[in-house]
């Protein structure tokens, strides 16, 4: 199986399956500069990157969104000076799918 950044996302819907722990377990190991936290009771991952100024943030965001928007997938993204915190949830079935561990590699990748 390719690395996870190396994956694509599949159409999510209502009632695609969630990861399992076992699965949120393992796939957390290859993203594990992420937290997974619980937002209005739908687990996230969550991830703060840091620059060095407002525009190197809204690049990298800019990127972020070229990423979403190829995969149909979308984060939620919080941009401040020097600072972007991506959050990466499946809205379908309001908790965590493959997909969000897919574009938070993908999402690492595009972080130089
Ligand atoms: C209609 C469209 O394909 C869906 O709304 C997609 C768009 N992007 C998405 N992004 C995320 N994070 N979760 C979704 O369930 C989702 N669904």
């Amino acid at each position: 199986m390719s690395g996870l950044a190396e994956q694509h996302c599949e159409a999510c819907s209502a009632n695609a399956p969630g990861v399992t722990d076992e699965e949120k377990r393992t796939l957390h190991e290859d993203v594990p500069d992420w937290e997974i936290l619980s937002v209005s009771g739908e687990e996230q991952l969550r991830r703060v990157f840091k620059f060095r100024n407002f525009a190197q943030a809204l690049a990298f965001t800019n990127k972020v969104g070229e990423l979403a928007e190829a995969e149909n997938h979308h984060p939620a993204i919080l941009l401040e000076y020097g600072k972007a915190t991506i959050s990466w949830w499946t809205h379908a079935i309001g908790g965590l799918h493959k997909n969000d561990f897919i574009m938070a590699a993908r999402t690492d990748s595009a972080y130089h």
